[in-house]
């Protein structure tokens, strides 16, 4: 479903040129769910702004349902791949109300029957009808990463791209996002990339993952090889090490 070939994203010029990722490669089959991991500023945000082109590619190929992404995406990609963010108060317009929001984007793609969309997408994230016309401040921070997602999937994409999707929620409302994600997984046969910190987490949710370090790919290897510490890179073994908690919650 995904291939990302040699990517590399160079941000700036002159003093402030940054190479935030150089020759990363993995691919990640329909239906599956794939990790990014890393320190922070490894570049794996930057590989998902990539993909939907909020970052600018210098070179490789990203390759979605086997077609090349177009340089400016068009609606054909955003159909295909929708991204949730971290903050959800931070992505959803302040003054929109839930209603606003899901409608947006059936407007852009001029769908019809908009009012049934999106009761059935507030549905699927678990929310009832009457949040339609509730405002993002008026919503728990558990609520408002429920609507970002039904924002994302109201297009029925294939593809969602999840930027740490649970790091800004407490650890309960953590957990009931995570199962979200997972039911919308089993259910529409979604594909995932996850980028996240959390190592438990990523192994909870993906197969298989990709450790990054300064912009390269350390090793690919399985959530399984995770848990049981059979990893081949020092870094990782690191990594793991110095992720409080992995041990407890993948045990
Ligand atoms: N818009 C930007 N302009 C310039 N440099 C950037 C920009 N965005 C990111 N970078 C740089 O690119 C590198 C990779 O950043 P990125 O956000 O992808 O890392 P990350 O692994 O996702 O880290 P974090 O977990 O802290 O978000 C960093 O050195 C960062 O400073």
């Amino acid at each position: 479903m995904i291939e990302i070939e040699n990517l590399r994203v160079v941000y700036g010029a002159g003093a402030l040129r940054t190479v935030a990722v150089d020759g990363v490669s993995f691919g990640v089959a329909e239906g599956q769910s794939f990790g990014l991991v890393g320190e922070s500023g490894s570049g794996k945000s930057t590989v998902l702004r990539a993909i939907t082109g909020l970052a600018p590619v210098s070179g490789g190929t990203i390759r979605v349902a086997g077609r090349e992404v177009p340089k400016r995406r068009d609606k054909v990609f955003y159909s295909q791949v929708q991204m949730v963010f971290q903050d959800p108060y931070g992505s959803l317009h302040p003054r929109h109300t839930v209603d606003q929001i899901l409608s947006e984007p059936l407007a852009i793609h001029r769908l019809r029957d908009r009012k049934d969309r999106i009761v059935e997408a507030l549905r699927q994230v678990g929310l009832g009808a009457s949040f339609r016309f509730r405002y993002p401040h008026q919503l728990s921070g558990g609520q408002r990463q429920r609507i970002a997602i039904a924002r994302a999937i109201i297009l029925e994409p294939r593809v969602l791209l999840l930027d740490e999707p649970t790091s800004a929620l407490d650890a309960s409302v953590q957990a009931e996002i995570l199962n979200l994600l997972e039911r919308l997984r089993a259910e529409r046969g979604l594909t995932y990339i996850l980028v996240s910190h959390d190592l438990a987490v990523v192994a909870h949710l993906c197969e298989r993952l990709l450790v990054m370090w300064r912009g390269g790919a350390v090793e690919e290897t399985s959530a399984e090889a995770l848990r049981s510490g059979e990893v081949t890179s020092d870094y990782t073994r690191t990594l793991i090490r110095a992720t409080q908690g992995f041990t407890r919650a993948g045990a």
